[in-house]
């Protein structure tokens, strides 16, 4: 059985292969484009390692990942989606090429891997998609990236509902201070949201495929919360009055 992880190459994704390193797969399939820092990782781990160093906005790198999922005998125990980018500016600022980079990896990448892997997951396989408490209510001045994460909530609970023998999971983390954070980011109100990495792929491990949405937070448990009963209009008002666009 084997696991796969997309953006292993740092952040959450690499806390990810960490934390399964004990949990009994045969191997650890790494997704992204630095080679060096999976190769690094590679070597941390106890567990069998193989470096897919690819660029998963480009079609033919889904070629490679079916074909080597065709060359394997083994079965997909665990697909963790985390490669994603994000630009956190106004939508008259951000390049129109980012835009479309941020949708096709946070969306096409993630559903093309999730469609080449159903063949290949083995009875009660779990797919865990990360989306991120960015996307319970628009996002001002983060609208790309936003709405991206709102589909793939919307996505991964909808085909959660479809399957009898794939679990889906998605996982809504509030800030953690990875390289996604950029210095300018850095301090905003949202600093009181901040997730201890550690604690979030720990609680995500336990809770994956058994639960729907997982937003371990108590500020994502919040946000969600409000997002249901108190419309989106005024959220976002109050938002602006907090200066967080
Ligand atoms: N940090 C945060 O506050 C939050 C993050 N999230 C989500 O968590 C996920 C992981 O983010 P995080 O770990 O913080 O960020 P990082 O920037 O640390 O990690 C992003 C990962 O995606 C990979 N990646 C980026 N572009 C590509 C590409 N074109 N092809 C393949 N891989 C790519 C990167 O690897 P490489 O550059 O080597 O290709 C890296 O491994 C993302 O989906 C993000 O939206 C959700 C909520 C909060
Ligand atoms: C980067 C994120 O997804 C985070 N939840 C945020 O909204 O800052």
């Amino acid at each position: 059985m084997i696991a796969i992880i997309s953006g292993a190459s740092s952040g959450i994704g690499f806390e990810f292969a960490k934390q399964i390193d004990d949990k009994n797969y045969e191997e650890i399939w790494l997704i992204a484009r630095r080679a060096e820092k999976l190769n690094h990782l590679k070597k941390i781990l106890k567990t069998r390692a193989k470096i897919l160093a690819l660029d998963l906005c480009e079609e033919k790198s889904f070629e490679i990942i079916e074909d080597e999922l065709k060359k394997t005998d083994k079965k997909i125990g665990l697909l963790i989606n985390s490669a994603g980018v994000g630009i956190n500016d106004y939508y008259k600022k951000t390049s129109l090429e980012d835009d479309l980079r941020t949708i096709d990896l946070n969306i096409r990448a993630l559903i093309s891997l999730s469609k080449i892997s159903l063949k290949y997951l083995k009875k009660n396989g779990i797919i865990l998609n990360i989306s991120s408490s960015a996307s319970f209510i628009p996002q001002p001045k983060f609208a790309i990236y936003g709405a991206s994460k709102a589909f793939v909530l919307y996505y991964s609970r909808a085909i959660r509902r479809e399957f009898k023998d794939i679990k889906v999971s998605v996982l809504c983390p509030n800030r953690v201070m990875t390289e996604f954070i950029k210095d300018d980011d850095k301090k905003t109100i949202k600093d009181l949201g901040n997730e201890d990495i550690k604690k979030l792929v720990r609680k995500a491990l336990k809770q994956m495929g058994k639960k729907d949405i997982i937003s371990p937070h108590p500020l994502s448990k919040l946000l969600l919360l409000i997002s249901k009963v108190i419309p989106h209009s005024l959220i976002m008002k109050f938002e602006k009055m907090l200066g967080m666009y």
